[in-house]
């Protein structure tokens, strides 16, 4: 085994110290006992034999403990599973515990945009729970055989040490063969790990809620069905080709076995003839090579399986022990300060990989407390990019971002961000009770209806959601929807768009008493009407407050006391919305623009 695969061993194993200590002894104990208990069958009966041949030596004891071991040849393996299976869901448990734990732990989002680790992360959640009980349990099989192996080996040995050669030497060509099965086995594992999930994301667009409407408008249905078979095919080949190679060695392996079996049978039945074996010895060396020979086959069988668990596991590895993403720097401040002068990006930089554009190319800005400031740009001109950077899911490349004057590399990200409210363009639509759609934007808060109904007021949805059949209680989605309730219509309701946007809304406004509320297009969904009330309420309540609004909407954003335009990675403008007017920019030009488009075109 290499030094990783050690690592591997010694990991799986200190999970399931942690996990079910117990369990884990009890199972060792059951594989030591499992991997003996044909051998000393095996002596017992050539012991009752020899007896029974010679006559006159008492016979109860060695049959008592000859019936008893039949017993725990029976029972033994069937306990075994129990062990194991028991031991497989408290360690599989325990190792999804730590997986999750680490993925929340990643406070930031480049990992999770990240292709090679985020590949890793989705095998890590699909299949890594499964590899540390897999590891163990498979590392136990094949000790279990391996015990059976030796024991049997020195059987064979006492017998006939020339038995033990022969044997030996039909091993080799085995477990080659069963080594490069092995290898070839965990490659094709690798490799097919893309054309899989290729196969899984076609699978699932043909079923999704979501991606419905298009694949019917568009006819999708045909053409991702047939590139899932397409994927599925080459799945297909690919196994086929690893079964026949298996079928092969299998073959040729039970060839072998048997013509070795067969040899040592004439060799021992003429040894007997010539009085140089006990019928017993007979026994017990026909037993010892079919033992050596499934105790064998145990330990490939499980060195197969302890491959791919490793493969597995290794996934599982790399997500659990990768280091901090946003490691804290020293002197980090224990939590992050109420704001009382504001925010200052200072010559920010930023760019999503090295090998991306610039996004933000040395802003300069800043949000003083108690204030509304208002960003607009074009498309792709990095507002949003910029929040992101304010929430710190990302590092500046260069330049600071500063809290009251610190850096927020010297604040932790979740004390940070217990102090922002944030609607994000792209909000969450969770499949949950309307309450807590609202609620978790301020866990601590769950429970507490009178906040949840205080911000959808604000938000424009509580009549909306009070209205629903089951008022607050009931479920924004009908995926969860069984056959019991299939008909009643109070179980789940699904929203428009625009009311999931005031639901997404009072969510960030459940942190009321947050010093920064951030807001990306909070009213891209919303009517006219809708949108007016609410960006008066919301107005309202800004006063005084910190906010940032994003927005496309220039009647929206004329009423905050500054303006900055975001135009190629820098400020281009800033002032209110009279200065950016009389200033006759690119706030004056989209402004107009859009004035425009609500008034009749003038008679020629
Ligand atoms: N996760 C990401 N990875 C790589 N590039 C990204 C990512 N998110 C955004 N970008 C790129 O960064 C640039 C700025 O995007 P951003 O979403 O910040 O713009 P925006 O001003 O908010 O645009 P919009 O008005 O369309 O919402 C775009 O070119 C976009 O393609």
């Amino acid at each position: 085994m290499t030094a990783s695969a050690w690592g591997s061993l010694l990991a799986a194993t200190r999970i399931a110290r942690d996990a079910a200590a117990g369990w884990l002894v009890v199972r060792i104990l059951l594989t030591v006992a499992t991997g003996a208990v044909p051998v000393a069958a095996a002596w017992l009966m050539k012991v009752v034999l020899d007896r029974l041949a010679g006559g006159g030596q008492p016979l109860t004891g060695p049959v008592l403990l000859l019936a008893a071991a039949g017993v725990a040849t029976v029972l033994l393996p069937e306990l075994g599973r129990y062990a194991d299976a028991e031991l497989q869901r408290r360690v599989g448990l325990t190792a999804r515990q730590h997986l999750y734990a680490a993925v929340a732990r990643m406070a930031g989002l480049r990992r999770f945009e990240d292709p090679a680790f985020h590949d890793r992360l989705s095998l890590a959640a699909e299949t890594g729970p499964t590899g540390p009980p897999e590891v163990l349990s498979s590392s136990l099989g094949a000790a279990q055989g391996l015990i059976t192996m030796l024991a049997f080996l020195t059987t064979l040995a006492t017998i006939n040490p020339w038995m033990l050669l022969v044997v030996a030497v039909a091993a080799v060509p085995t477990l080659r063969a069963e080594l490069r099965l092995s290898r070839q086995r965990a490659g094709l594992l690798w490799e097919q790990g893309h054309a899989a999930r290729r196969e899984f994301f076609y699978a699932q667009l043909m079923t999704s809620v979501t991606a419905a409407k298009e694949v019917r408008l568009y006819g999708l249905g045909g053409l991702f069905g047939t590139r899932m078979l397409t994927e599925l095919r080459s799945l297909h080949a690919g196994q086929r080709r690893m079964d026949r190679r298996e079928l092969l060695v299998a073959t040729l392996q039970g060839l072998l076995g048997a013509v070795v079996a067969g040899l040592g049978l004439v060799w021992a039945v003429g040894a007997a003839r010539s009085g140089a074996l006990t019928v017993g010895d007979v026994t017990v060396f026909v037993a010892a090579v079919a033992g050596v020979q499934g105790g064998m086959s145990t330990v490939f069988v499980n060195a197969g399986r302890l491959h791919e668990a490793m493969l597995v596991f290794g996934h599982y590895r790399f997500v659990v022990e990768a280091p901090p993403d946003l490691p804290p720097r020293a002197g980090q401040l224990p939590s992050a300060p109420p704001l009382r002068q504001g925010v200052e990006f200072d010559d920010v930089w930023f760019r999503y990989d090295d090998e991306l554009p610039w996004v933000l190319r040395g802003v300069n800005l800043t949000i003083p407390a108690g204030t509304s400031l208002a960003l607009v740009g074009l498309n792709g001109a990095g507002k949003s990019s910029l929040v992101k950077l304010l929430c710190r899911f990302y590092d500046p490349d260069r330049g600071s971002i500063r809290w009251d004057g610190v850096d927020l590399r010297d604040l932790p990200p979740a004390e940070l961000r217990r102090r922002i409210g944030v609607v994000f363009q792209d909000f969450m639509s969770y499949d949950l009770s309307a309450a807590d759609n609202i609620g978790v934007g301020d866990v601590s808060a769950l429970d507490d209806l009178d906040r949840i109904g205080a911000a959808a007021r604000l938000a424009g949805v509580d009549e909306v959601l009070a209205a629903l059949p089951r008022g607050y209680d009931t479920l924004l989605t009908r995926v969860y929807m069984n056959a019991a309730d299939r008909d009643d219509p109070a179980s789940g309701v699904v929203l428009s768009g625009g009311q999931w946007q005031r639901v997404a809304l009072a969510r960030a406004l459940m942190r009321d008493g947050c010093d920064l509320l951030v807001l990306d297009e909070p009213s891209a969904g919303l009517d006219a009407e809708a949108e007016h009330e609410i960006g008066r309420r919301l107005a309202e309540h800004r006063a005084g407050r910190t906010s940032l609004l994003i927005s496309h909407r220039m009647n929206t954003v004329r009423d905050a006391d500054q303006i900055v335009v975001l135009a190629d990675g820098v400020v281009t403008e800033r002032g209110t919305h009279d200065e950016l007017l009389a200033a006759g920019g690119a706030y004056a030009r989209l402004f107009g623009l859009q004035a425009a488009g609500y008034q009749d075109p003038q008679p020629a």
